[in-house]
């Protein structure tokens, strides 16, 4: 079961187009959205999200056409900067927040602001990135949302409390069956938590699997530059030459290089490898 379907979307923009984007995000479960700068993840979110308007094709969340006014109360937005209400306190956003969603959770909103340890009568024009961030996360969670879409949520947080992050939004899978899509850069959050991966690439879905296919399925293989000709070339997703060897990245059976003994090396491919090699120009 899926909470959010993209069937046929399309986007244009004046230099940037995604086509006929099909992606699915499994209930349950955390999706990593990856893809480098400019991709098209925000642009992605923002349409889930019914920000941007689609050129062409729709999209479901929880069944519902997403322009259905009623699902917003089952989905907790987390933003990469708050860019609203910047004149208000924590106290006073409350007030105008808390009424709109009937799943909010008073204790739940008083522990987390207790974690965060936020001000709540300072101005959120005076909040770092990472306190806005914070802030952004608390109203998304106090109101026990079903998905949460976070869009960068661990760009502007110290390294302790993004892992006191990535350990809050696992718990929140084992405990509350919820649904999680986060995009960032830093794969290697992903690679701790996320179950299912989308990796896209200008404006293009180029991989949508689970973390165990991946890893099951991605090599990084290191040789001598020697063993690469026309024929061996073929095999790989994007290599890397030095001086010495070369390092590459295939997908299937690494077993077919068995015969080559130890002279070379064969590694478990990391998102990062995967996003560098798949979108690497020949050298
Ligand atoms: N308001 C806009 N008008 C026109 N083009 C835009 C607009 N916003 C973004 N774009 C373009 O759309 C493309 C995708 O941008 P988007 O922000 O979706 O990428 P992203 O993957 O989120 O990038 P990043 O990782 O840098 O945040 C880029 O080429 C960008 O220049």
């Amino acid at each position: 079961m899926n909470t959010v379907e993209f069937h046929h979307v399309t986007k244009k923009r004046k230099d940037f187009s995604i086509e006929n984007l099909n992606i699915n995000i499994p209930k349950g479960y955390i999706t990593g959205f990856i893809g480098p700068n400019g991709s098209g993840k925000t642009t992605t979110i923002q349409m889930m999200m019914n920000i941007l308007q689609l050129d062409e094709g729709n999209i479901k969340l929880f069944g519902t056409p997403h322009k259905d006014h009623t699902i917003k109360q089952r989905i907790g937005f987390v933003y990469d900067d708050l860019y609203m209400y910047e004149e208000f306190t924590i106290k006073k956003m409350k007030s105008f927040i808390a009424p709109l969603y009937n799943t909010w959770n008073e204790n739940l909103f008083q522990s987390y602001l207790a974690k965060f340890e936020l001000p709540t009568r300072k101005k959120l024009k005076k909040f770092s990135r990472g306190m806005k961030m914070k802030c952004s996360l608390l109203f998304a969670l106090s109101h026990e949302p079903e998905f949460i879409v976070m869009d960068e949520p661990t760009g502007g947080l110290d390294p302790i409390f993004r892992r006191e992050l990535l350990d809050l939004l696992q718990n929140l899978m084992v405990n509350e069956d919820q649904t999680i899509f986060l995009s960032t850069h830093i794969t290697t959050d992903l690679d701790r938590i996320a179950d299912h991966v989308i990796f896209i690439y200008q404006g293009k879905i180029i991989l949508q699997q689970s973390m165990d296919d991946i890893k099951g399925q991605f090599h990084v293989i290191k040789g001598k530059r020697d063993m690469i000709d026309a024929d061996t070339k073929e095999l790989f997703i994007g290599i890397q030459n030095t001086e010495v060897g070369f390092s590459a990245l295939f997908e299937g059976n690494p077993s077919i290089f068995n015969t080559f003994g130890n002279e070379i090396v064969i590694d478990h491919a990391t998102l990062e490898d995967i996003m560098y090699f798949m979108t690497r120009k020949e050298n």
